[in-house]
Parts: structure tokens; sequence; C-alpha cells
């Protein structure tokens, strides 16, 4: 049986942020995941994942000047300093949370520049060591270009290839069925070929990007496939709920124990 993680980023956006750790344990998540914890201090993220017994399945490394359009700093050849500050700060949430996967994004920069290749070696290789000295893995997560136009790691072919070759043990593949769907197809035997690589997973409906619950791929199919692979990580649930994020939560009967959070955090 899969284990599924809220994206707090995505899901339970009817409340404020910290207050979406109590509402995706009461819904009965076990682990959530967001894109970024910076604009909370580590201790107010810890309580709240400690009162919840919720597991911190993933987090982003800062990703620069998000709100000006930055999508990462590995790729960018004049940032690796930011990259290294952003390295620090991420280890210091990684401790308080206990999380042990962090992902890098790389930017957006073209894939055919060389200088945007070495700049992106050089940041996967210094985070990757610092990172594994926390016994942290490392993730790359290859974005499809209509979600995140001009983003630099955008093939799947290629993040394995990186990962292959530079054969760092904690470097790892993040497989978001979502963007493999859009840029690929080919999912099940994505998953069964890459799964040795595969440090997370993260899923949604495509092409909407709503609940995992029909349109174009099979999901029920593919949790199966999950357990027959073995896969023992974490399923983020990476999608925006069509409506509300407890009203969407169907799909997930029979995965999910609500209630088993705080009770009656859900008002009425
Ligand atoms: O967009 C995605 O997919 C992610 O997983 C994010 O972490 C990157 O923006
Ligand atoms: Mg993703």
């Amino acid at each position: 049986m899969p284990a599924f993680a809220a994206n707090l980023t995505m899901m339970f956006t009817e409340w404020a942020f910290l207050d979406r750790f109590d509402a995706a344990a009461e819904a009965g998540f076990t682990a959530v995941e967001y894109l970024f914890p910076y604009d909370h201090p580590p201790e107010a993220i810890a309580a709240r994942l400690e009162r919840n017994r919720l597991t911190q399945a993933l987090f982003n490394l800062p990703p620069g000047d998000w709100a000006a359009g930055e999508r990462g700093l590995a790729a960018l050849p004049d940032r690796f300093d930011a990259v290294r500050a952003g390295v620090e700060r991420a280890l210091d949430y990684a401790g308080a949370t206990g999380c042990t996967r962090l992902h890098l994004m790389a930017g957006l920069a073209d894939r055919a520049d060389p200088a945007a290749r070495a700049s992106y070696v050089r940041a996967v290789e210094h985070a990757a060591g610092r990172l594994a000295e926390k016994g942290i893995d490392l993730l790359l997560e290859p974005i499809n270009g209509r979600d995140m136009p001009g983003y630099f790691l955008n093939d799947f072919a290629e993040a394995e290839t990186l990962i292959a070759t530079l054969g760092l043990a904690n470097l790892r593949l993040q497989f978001d069925v979502y963007h493999r769907q859009i840029l690929h197809g080919d999912v099940t035997m994505a998953l069964r070929r890459l799964m040795p690589m595969i440090g997370h997973i993260q899923i949604a409906g495509v092409p909407s990007r709503h609940e995992p619950d029909g349109e174009e791929l099979n999901y029920p199919f593919l949790f199966a496939e999950l357990d027959r692979l073995g896969y023992a990580g974490f399923v983020g649930c990476e999608y925006r709920p069509r409506a509300g994020t407890v009203e969407g939560l169907g799909w997930g009967l029979g995965w999910l124990t609500p209630g088993l959070g705080r009770a009656g955090f859900f008002p009425g």
C-alpha cells in the first residue's frame, strides 16, 4: 500500500500554512511535503509535525527569487554562492524536521549551453556532498515545459544519465508521474526501469493537475504497480484540488484513514 504525503503547497490551501499540517493529519495523511518552508521558523514546522505525528517526506532547497521568476539556481553559472548558502539553510530545516530528502531545482537555462551544464553538475555535486554528510538524499526532478517554460531539466533520460554518470550514493530521481506523462508517457515501463534510482514519487491527474482520479492515467493500477515493484518511499500528492481539498479525497478512500489525526479539527 503506497504511503501518501499531502503536498501542503497545493493541498489544504483553505488553511493557513501551519494549520495545513493539522488538516492533513485529520484527513488521514501520515506524511507531508511542500515546496518551501522558509517563510516559517524551523521550530514552528517541527512542532506541527510532532503534534500530528507526521513525517516530513520532502521539501525543496531555496529556489532563488521565486516571486521574480527564478525556478532554482543550480544551472545558473553566476549563482553558485547562493546555491551553497541555500544548501546550508535547507540543512537547518531538514535537521529540525527530520527530513531525509531534498529536491534541488535546476533553474531556467538552456540545456544545450555548456556553461549551464557545468554549473548544474557543480551544484549537484556540492549539494549531494553536503547532504551525504547528514544522511540526506538529494533529488533531481524533470519538469515539463508547459508548466515551467525554459526549465533546464526537462527530460527524464537526461536526469537518468546524469544520476548514473555521477554515481553518487545519495543522488536520486524524483519521479513526478504528472511530468513524466506529459513529457514522455510510458509511465509504467519507466517506473519499472528507473525504480532502482527513484527516491521520491509524486502524482496528479493529467492533464488537469487535479485529483488523481481519472483522465489519462489509471492510478489504482499504478499504485498496485508500485507495490509490485516494492517501492517503499512516499507518494507525494502534488495536485490542485478541483473544489475543496477534503471533498476531493474520494480517490484515496481505502488508502487514507481520516480521523486519525487531531480529533475535531474540522469545523462543523
Ligand atoms: O513542480 C513540481 O512538480 C515540483 O515537484 C516542485 O517541487 C518544483 O516546483
Ligand atoms: Mg513534482
